[in-house]
């Protein structure tokens, strides 16, 4: 079961907005170059726009004041000039950055998705898929364009406010006083800004990723709502969560629309008084008239970056939120990966044993006992066990343990006499095969979907075609052919939808493609008629006879496929043998086969 944003984000130390960023740098390094070249062609558009009132500066103090019509036209000419210089800069600064940036969205999502792949089973229960989706697609998608845009324009504009209250300063210590003096509200907005849109952003984020969980969910659960007539109730949830985001988001419309006021507010409120200044300080000769032109057209020109602070602001604190969210997976301990030193079993014989093997849930209540508690069971090469056991007793629980999908917590599973924790997961996962009780098959081909497991062969080759022809023969899928495309047919979410049955027998022929020393099937004959399942059997025990196989049954069926039967009660096997011997010796046994029957027969 998956829990909200707020029970999975872990509660990490804050760190300063820059720090945060500054771990974006590994993935940015590639795209330094460009990204820096882009700054600086940046800050080249912004230096010309600067000089742009110098150059006035000197038209209306020199030429236009001597009347010197061939320097004027020149100085004319070297204004347009400098204009065309500042739309090239902006164009080349457009074009350096906007490919790198790309680039590193491509390698951030990359990594990102390497590491939900490493991650253990544990950590994809705990979370939603939406808050992985959201982080994937919108946060990984908002530090591009910030990368691209933001950052650079927030350097090019900082620098361009600096520079300009530097030339205010050259022209007259007052006007720079009165600039700087009339800004201060804008640090003590900035301040207070920082500290409420911070916490409403990272709300924002993550509701808008448990809304897509919501989306999500009920997609995926369509056929559900839509037979219980729930789809109404399905929308009142919706409604709901998108209520409560567009709550926040309006919170942070209202935050930033004080912030722009502010900022659209105070340049004006700077300039008016530096015109006020400038004006007096010309009356008195301390300015010239070409000073006080230029002054004027500064003004003009530092209008847009200090009014684009608050907007970058609010960028910035955005992007910091989304680097924090994504740092979030990354940070997630990966608790099941290769021993630092593994071992490899040369000829495989397929002996599989459980010795003394707990386990419980990372989120079991702490007063439990554990849900597997101190079981012991060993498989003997080539031996076929079903496992039978009440409804919750954690047979698909231990199914998981031997690939290492979840680790025991205390004791060991064994393979061949090595601990399954001394293996590199590939090879471990090579060696056991698993089908799950319910079959999951992605968009792709037939073809792809059975010989997922076999990477060791090439598709088009004449031994993989054999290989799928076995297994689809084993797994009594023959109806592949009457798809429209036979084995290259397309199936999963985005294919053909197939029955139950079917794609149960694509998961069966899956593991057995796969060829493993041992098999782990969690129920995989349950959705079949009786007619199939018959064939099925017949065909799986040509298969299992050189396999071990560890059998979850639900029907007698199933258990009739075995050698042996393991009992699973109260977190340990309780009676294990043949089916005849613990209809003999075993009570709960035959009460659990009773009531298989029983509901066989229903
Ligand atoms: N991912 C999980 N996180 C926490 N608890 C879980 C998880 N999966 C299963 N459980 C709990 O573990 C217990 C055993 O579940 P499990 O699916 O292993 O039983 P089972 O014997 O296979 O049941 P069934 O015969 O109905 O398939 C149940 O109480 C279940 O709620």
């Amino acid at each position: 079961m998956t829990t909200s944003h707020a029970d999975t984000a872990p509660q990490t130390q804050r760190l300063s907005t820059l720090r945060a960023l500054a771990r974006l740098l590994p993935f940015a390094k590639p795209a330094l170059p460009r990204l820096i070249g882009g700054l600086f062609v940046g800050l080249a558009a912004a230096v010309t726009s600067l000089l742009i009132p110098l150059a006035l500066q000197y038209v209306i103090d020199g030429p236009l004041t001597s009347g010197d019509r061939t320097a004027f036209l020149w100085a004319a000419f070297g204004v347009l000039a400098l204009g065309v210089g500042e739309a090239l800069f902006v164009f080349l600064r457009r074009t350096l950055v906007l490919t790198p940036a790309a680039a590193v969205e491509y390698s951030v999502r990359q990594a990102f998705y390497r590491r939900l792949q490493r991650l253990q089973v544990a950590f994809h229960d705990r979370w939603q898929s939406g808050q992985l989706l959201s982080r994937m697609m919108q946060d990984i998608g908002l530090i591009r364009r910030w990368l691209a845009f933001g950052s650079i324009l927030l350097v090019i504009n900082v620098t361009t406010l600096v520079l300009g209250m530097a030339l205010l300063f050259r022209w007259h210590w007052a006007l720079g006083v009165g600039f700087v003096v009339c800004s201060i509200p804008i640090w003590v907005v900035s301040y207070r800004f920082e500290q409420r849109y911070g916490v409403l952003t990272r709300t924002s984020q993550d509701q808008a990723g448990d809304l897509a969980t919501a989306v999500e969910e009920s997609v995926h659960g369509i056929r559900v709502l839509k037979a219980f007539g729930r789809g109404g109730h399905a929308l009142g949830a919706f409604e709901r969560k998108a209520e409560t985001l567009r709550a926040t988001e309006m919170s942070k419309a209202r935050e930033m629309g004080v912030i722009w006021f502010w900022y659209e507010l105070v340049p004006i409120m700077a300039q008016s008084a530096c015109f006020i200044i400038g004006v007096v300080l010309a009356a008195q000769g301390q300015l010239t008239v070409g000073e006080l032109f230029a002054f004027f057209a500064l003004a003009a020109a530092m209008l847009w970056p200090m009014g684009s602070l608050g907007f970058l602001f609010s960028f910035l604190i955005d992007t910091r939120t989304a680097t924090d969210r994504v740092f979030e997976v990354f940070d997630a301990p990966i608790l099941i990966e290769d021993p630092a030193d593994p071992r490899t079993i040369a000829e495989p014989r397929g002996a599989l044993a459980f010795r003394g093997v707990h386990f419980r849930y990372p989120d079991a209540k702490e007063p439990e006992t554990d849900l597997i508690d101190g079981l012991d069971l060993v498989l003997r090469p080539g031996e076929t066990m079903a496992l039978v056991g009440a409804t919750g007793s954690g047979k698909t629980t231990l199914t998981a343990l031997p690939t290492r999908l979840y680790d025991v917590t205390a004791g060991s599973v064994e393979i061949d006499g090595v601990d399954v924790r001394e293996l590199r997961l590939e090879d471990l996962r090579s060696l056991i095969g698993v089908a799950f009780e319910e079959p999951i098959l992605f968009s792709a081909s037939v073809r792809e979907n059975v010989l997922l497991g076999r990477h060791d062969l090439d598709p088009g080759s004449a031994e993989a075609d054999a290989v799928l022809r076995e297994a689809l023969d084993v797994a009594q899928a023959g109806f592949v052919h009457e798809l429209p495309d036979g084995v290259d047919t397309e199936v999963g979410e985005e294919g053909l939808s197939l029955s139950g049955g079917q794609r149960q027998r694509l998961a069966l022929a899956r593991v057995v493609a796969a060829n493993p020393s041992v098999m782990v099937l969690d129920d995989p004959l349950s959705a079949l008629d009786v007619d199939t399942e018959a064939l099925v059997e017949a065909a799986l025990r040509r298969v299992l006879a050189g396999t071990t196989a560890l059998i979850v049954a639900h029907r007698p069926s199933t258990v009739a496929l075995a050698d042996r039967v393991a009992v699973m009660r109260d977190g340990r096997i309780d009676a294990v043998g043949t089916h005849g011997e613990l209809l003999r010796s075993s009570e709960h046994y035959r009460y659990l086969i009773s009531s298989i029957e029983e509901e066989g027969r229903r």
